[in-house]
């Protein structure tokens, strides 16, 4: 089953390759610092694209140019491997988007 709740073990593990992300509040955390409004909502459409998609959606909260966000699987009350697979789409969305 690919929908499940992952185990502390298994978020600690893929947390080796998702560096910027801490596991806050038992979600995948992350805030992204961008140069300014434009390029840090430039990287929210681009994750709420992604989000419609997926039908799986982030938890944030922008000020300006910086966006914190905050991943769960509201279904299974845990981080899922679709939290997992957001965090690496939003590493790369940032990319995109020029960060500070
Ligand atoms: C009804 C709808 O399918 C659900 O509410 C979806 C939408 N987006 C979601 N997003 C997230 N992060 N977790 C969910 O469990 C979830 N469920």
């Amino acid at each position: 089953m690919t929908h499940q709740k992952l185990t502390q073990k298994d978020i600690v593990d893929a947390l080796q390759t998702l560096t910027e992300w801490t596991f806050e509040e038992e979600k995948l955390t992350r805030t992204f610092v961008f140069k300014d409004f434009q390029h840090a909502f430039g990287f929210m459409s681009m994750c709420a694209l992604y989000a419609e998609k997926q039908d799986h959606h982030p938890e944030w909260f922008n000020v300006y140019n910086k966006v914190k966000v905050q991943l769960t699987s509201h279904d299974v009350s845990g981080v899922s491997q679709k939290d997992i697979d957001f965090a690496k789409k939003m590493d790369a969305f940032a990319a995109i988007n020029q960060m500070n």
